[in-house]
């Protein structure tokens, strides 16, 4: 007797495209963020987000609260109201420690060590221990060196070190975790227009090779296009959170400074 096969299932045709895969969720989200240092409210129920794997610069004039903001993000500013998720956390969580790189505008260099030594104290308190762990510690350390770019100055002090210098150390020591997330508080200021250029191109590297986010402060508006997106600041509000062309494009201005100008003129008049 023949063993009758039924005859195999087509699809149905749909008429629908495939359902295109969900976006990534921000690697920050913040939500009516309230901040008060001392009696003064610095930051005014900011909203914005900031996506994964992209350069966001964070700029405004002195003082608007740039490096408030930043604190907040990393857990380290006390008084902060509203809703604010890193990674997918409140910030401040514990388990976000070794996820986010911080480098503050005081460069964390010690002076009477080298490049290495500096490095390899930080990297120990990362994750101390012996055997396997040191090697992978000085793997590690060789390997941040490397990535800004220092492998001639490892072995030099600190203290006779250029200012771009002593900042990529401070970079390095960001960078020894692999974190997800650099939170990095005006790292070009005081750096001649090379060395900032060079930092800037060294900020891509690390986001396309790693896909790390990267959140920088400034308060040179030509370094606002260099940027994938910007959140201007103005007196610890957000004027505009989009990207450096379509900033350009909705305010007719033909650069990032005049747009900032632009919606600065704006907010007054109303
Ligand atoms: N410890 C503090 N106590 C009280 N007020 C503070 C304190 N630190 C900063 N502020 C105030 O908070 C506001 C925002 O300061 P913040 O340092 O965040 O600004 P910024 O935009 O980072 O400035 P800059 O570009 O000069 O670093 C300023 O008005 C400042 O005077």
């Amino acid at each position: 007797m023949m063993n009758i096969q039924p005859p195999p299932q087509t699809p149905a045709p749909t008429s629908q495209p495939p359902e295109p895969p969900p976006p990534p969720t921000p690697a920050i989200q913040a939500t009516s963020l309230t901040t008060t240092r001392g009696t003064r409210k610095v930051l005014h129920n900011l909203t914005f987000t900031v996506p994964q794997g992209q350069i966001t610069g964070l700029l405004g004039p002195s003082g608007c609260g740039k490096s408030t903001l930043m604190r907040a993000i990393v857990g380290t500013q006390a008084r902060v109201t509203g809703t604010l998720n890193v990674l997918n956390h409140p910030a401040g969580t514990p388990a976000l420690r070794s996820r986010i790189g911080y480098v503050t505008q005081d460069p964390s260099v010690y002076d009477d060590l080298t490049v290495r030594q500096n490095l390899e104290y930080f990297a120990a308190i990362l994750s101390p221990g012996h055997g396997e762990t040191a090697t992978r510690r000085q793997e590690d350390v060789t390997r941040a060196i490397a990535e800004v770019d220092l492998t001639t100055h490892a072995d030099a002090l600190a203290a006779n070190l250029s200012g771009g210098q002593r900042n990529r150390v401070s970079l390095a020591v960001a960078l020894l975790g692999t974190p997800e997330l650099l939170v990095l508080d005006e790292p070009t200021v005081g750096l001649d227009p090379v060395l900032r250029r060079d930092l800037w191109d060294l900020f891509h590297t690390i986001a396309a090779n790693r896909g790390t986010t990267i959140l920088v402060s400034s308060h040179v508006m030509d370094e606002a296009e260099r940027c994938h997106r910007l959140l201007l600041m103005r007196e610890g509000e957000i004027l505009a959170d989009d990207t450096p062309e379509s900033l350009r494009t909705s305010t007719a201005t033909p650069t990032v400074e005049a747009a900032f100008l632009h919606l600065v003129d704006k907010a007054n008049a109303t």
